[in-house]
Formats: C-alpha cells, structure tokens, sequence
C-alpha cells in the first residue's frame, strides 16, 4: 500500500474487528507491565489473560487467539513456560509476538532471546538497542538496561536483516516506529515523547501487537503497523490532557477505549519507508 489514505482506513477497519471479536489474548509478561499491558488490551478492545504457569499451558494456550511473550523480568524458571507456550502456539497456528526487553544488557537475556527468536514469533516488538542487540548476537557493554540508546530511524537495515534472518516481522519502536518484513519497511509517526516516561508502554504496545495479528493473522506487516499507529494516536490525544507521565498513563487508556473513526482518520500517519 502506498497511500497515506488506506493506511488509515486499515486501522479503522482493524480496530472495528478488533472490538468485535475481543480477541483473548495470553500474556506472559514481567511484573512491572502487567497492570498497563492487561488495561491498555481491555481498552482497546480484547480480553487479557496473565497466564504463565507452564502447568496450564498446555491446555489454556490452545484456547488463545494470540500470545506475547515478554522477558522483562525473566528469571530461569520462566523460560520452559515461556518455550511450552511459543511451542504450543505455533502448533495451534495461533500468531505470537517476542518483546525482548533488554536483550542486549546480559548474556542470560540474550540467550533467552535467541532461543525464543529461533521458534519463529509472527512478530518481534523491542526498541532500537534491542533489536541491534538481536541482529549482534552480542551483549551491549554500554547497555541502559530496558531504556534504548539508539534511535529506531537508525536500526532500519538492522531490522530488515533480523526480519531476514528469523522469518518474523520485526517492530522497532521509537519517535518513528518501524515495521519490517525484511523486504519492505514502514514508518508509523504518532505518539509523544512522555511515553517513554512512563513504564511498560513497550511491552503494551507489544501486546496490541498480539491483539491486532490476533484478528488479521495473513496480514502481520499491516495489523502491526496499525496497532502501533493507534497506541501513538491515543498517546496524543491523551497528551492534551495529561499535566505529566501518571496522567498520561490514565488518559492514554482513556483516549484509546474512545478512539473513533474521525479521529482515526485524521491523525494516523503510516507511510512505506
Ligand atoms: N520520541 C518519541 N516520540 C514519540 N513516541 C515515542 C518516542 N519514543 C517512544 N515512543 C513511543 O512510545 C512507545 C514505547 O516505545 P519505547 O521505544 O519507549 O518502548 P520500550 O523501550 O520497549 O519501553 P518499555 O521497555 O518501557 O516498555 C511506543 O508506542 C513508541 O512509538
Ligand atoms: C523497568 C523494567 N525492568 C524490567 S522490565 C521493566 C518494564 C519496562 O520494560
Ligand atoms: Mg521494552
């Protein structure tokens, strides 16, 4: 698509879908996003569901319209929860997105990473650093942590050898979000800066991400591209109203529960890169 235009009506079209069906979608995700991640999907539209106890995996994730896996505060007993639940998606066909937080700050979270990239998520969703920290193979020694210190305008190429590499569409979030399948590459420029100001807005946008693949699965790049427009969207709206980053936080949630069509229309701005 290389019209502004249908870009927009994309959106629309999948948040109507998306309100719709009320997708189910599993999280497992750190203890720091779980409160914004499950009222950012409820917001929107879908059902959450924190479910990471590989005791009820095998029989709760064939019941999922699509899972996110996030490693935000992983620890070693996580992991075979985390492996069972990609594992079981993929043989029920369900779409599911990697949130590699931190990739790149120690060799245990890399090797998580690469393990988890290897069985083949639909999409990859991480900052500028996490996405090079994947595409290096190689721990960051000047590394902040969960906080990026490369812009996503500049990890472009990287994020098309990793879509390359892996098979997955890789987002990059940042001022401009990317989108990439590895031959082409979109921009998404909504959102404001506060955001990164406040906690888990990442791995919340990576869970709409699972929530839109959820209702368009043929069409990753696309679903991808419109929940991370939309989360930008709400972000400005909420903006106007916000005096800092806790208000923000709440009319984020508020904006994006009340999203309309006119408004969908007039801010989202995707374009091909
Ligand atoms: N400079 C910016 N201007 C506008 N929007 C931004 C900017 N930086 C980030 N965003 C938006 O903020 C949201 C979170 O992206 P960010 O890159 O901060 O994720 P993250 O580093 O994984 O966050 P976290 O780890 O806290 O969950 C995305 O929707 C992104 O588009
Ligand atoms: C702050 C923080 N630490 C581990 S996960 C997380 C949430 C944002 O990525
Ligand atoms: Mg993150």
């Amino acid at each position: 698509m290389d019209n502004p235009e249908e870009w927009r009506q994309q959106a629309w079209a999948h948040l109507t879908k998306l309100r719709q069906e009320c997708p189910l979608v599993q999280c497992i995700t750190n203890f720091v996003s779980m409160d914004l991640m499950a009222n950012v999907l409820l917001s929107a539209g879908a059902s959450p569901a924190m479910v990471h106890s590989i005791d009820e995996i095998p029989e709760f994730t064939p019941k999922v319209h699509a899972l996110c896996i996030n490693v935000g505060t992983l620890t070693p007993d996580w992991l075979p929860a985390m492996k069972v639940a990609a594992e079981t998606a993929n043989k029920e066909r369900k779409p599911w997105v990697l949130d590699p937080v931190a990739a790149g700050a120690s060799s245990f979270r890399l090797k998580a990473c690469l393990e988890l990239l290897g069985m083949k998520p639909s999409v990859v969703r991480g900052n500028g650093s996490e996405i090079l920290a994947l595409v290096k193979g190689s721990v960051d020694p000047n590394s902040k942590g969960v906080d990026s210190r490369h812009e996503s305008i500049d990890v472009v190429e990287a994020a098309k050898s990793l879509a390359q590499l892996s098979g997955s569409v890789v987002a990059v979030s940042g001022a401009v979000d990317v989108v990439t399948d590895g031959q082409q590459a979109v921009g998404i420029r909504n959102g404001v800066a506060m955001l990164q100001k406040i906690t888990a807005t990442g791995c919340s946008v990576s869970a709409l991400v699972a929530a839109f693949v959820a209702i368009d699965p043929l069409h990753l790049v696309e679903a991808t591209a419109s929940a991370l427009s939309l989360f930008g969207v709400a972000s400005e709206i909420g903006m106007d109203m916000a005096k800092g980053p806790a208000s923000l936080r709440m009319h984020l949630i508020d904006s994006l529960y009340g999203l309309d069509q006119g408004t969908v229309f007039n801010r989202v701005k995707i374009t091909k890169l």
